[in-house]
């Protein structure tokens, strides 16, 4: 999978040069590229945004670097025999990213992020590249944010923990609160690991038992438990039976 960035804070993506995202980087299944949209300004300010028409409050930033940046990454993603690109453009009033979302952008080969500052990107950009490629304006959640590079950070882990090669364990993501299947829409249980006793505190009789029914039923009781109490909105639309039908195939 091939990522671009395009940010007026470069520096704000370094977090994926390290741990997973990192590791995928270096051996191969993720080729990331972040660029400065200030290289695509001309005037002797690297000017990116400009006063609302209409008036109001903030700043927006201007079609002219973002159109050159989008069409130079572009150009050089098809020169490198990248296939069509989506583009994904955090802001507060987009659809929400979640664990659905994470999985069919890892299933793309190339995505070109666009996180932006001020109020925003001036549209006629969003509606520009929309003739020539899906545009996801998507949200990571009910919060605001000073700008879209956090969101992209969150985006990236999401989607490239999901690429084959990246976790060490290829099924530790089946079982992931909010996982498609079984597990889809319920949070994850408690875990434990040694000592067998700390502080007063043991383990869970049936996590020591080595009966794998039992284990697999404790953990989905819990699961259910935990998103019951900590989730309720999620609850009527799990599919307990989804459960029975996983315990089988296990
Ligand atoms: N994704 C996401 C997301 C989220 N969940 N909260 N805030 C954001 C987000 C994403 C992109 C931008 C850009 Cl560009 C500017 N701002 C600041 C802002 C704040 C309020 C109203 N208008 C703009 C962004 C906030």
């Amino acid at each position: 999978m091939r990522l671009d960035v395009v940010t007026i804070f470069p520096e704000y993506l370094d977090p994926l040069n390290v741990s997973l995202v990192g590791k995928a980087r270096a051996r191969g299944p993720l080729d990331v590229h972040v660029h400065d949209l200030r290289r695509w300004t001309h005037d002797r300010h690297n000017t990116v945004d400009d006063t609302p028409y209409g008036g109001g409050p903030g700043m927006v930033m201007k079609t002219c670097p973002w159109g050159e940046a989008i069409d130079t990454v572009t150009a050089d993603g098809y020169e490198q025999g990248a296939a069509r690109p989506a583009l994904v453009v955090p802001t507060p009033s987009g659809r929400p990213f979640t664990q659905e979302t994470a999985v069919r952008l890892s299933r793309r080969p190339w995505l070109i992020f666009t996180p932006a500052r001020y109020e925003g990107i001036d549209r006629r950009v969003i509606d520009e590249y929309g003739t020539r490629m899906p545009v996801l304006e998507l949200s990571i959640g009910d919060y605001v944010l000073a700008g879209g590079e956090a969101a992209v950070l969150v985006m990236v882990e999401a989607v490239a923990r999901l690429l084959p090669g990246v976790l060490g364990n290829a099924e530790s993501h089946r079982d992931d609160s909010f996982a498609p299947g079984a597990m889809a829409d319920l949070l994850e249980g408690p875990v434990y690991t040694k000592p067998p006793m700390w502080r007063g505190r043991g383990v869970p009789e049936v996590l020591l038992s080595g009966h794998h029914g039992r284990i697999a039923r404790w953990r989905r009781d819990e699961a259910l438990r935990r998103t019951a109490e900590h989730r309720p909105d999620l609850v009527e639309r799990c599919d307990p039976a989804a459960f029975d039908k996983q315990d089988r195939a296990t």
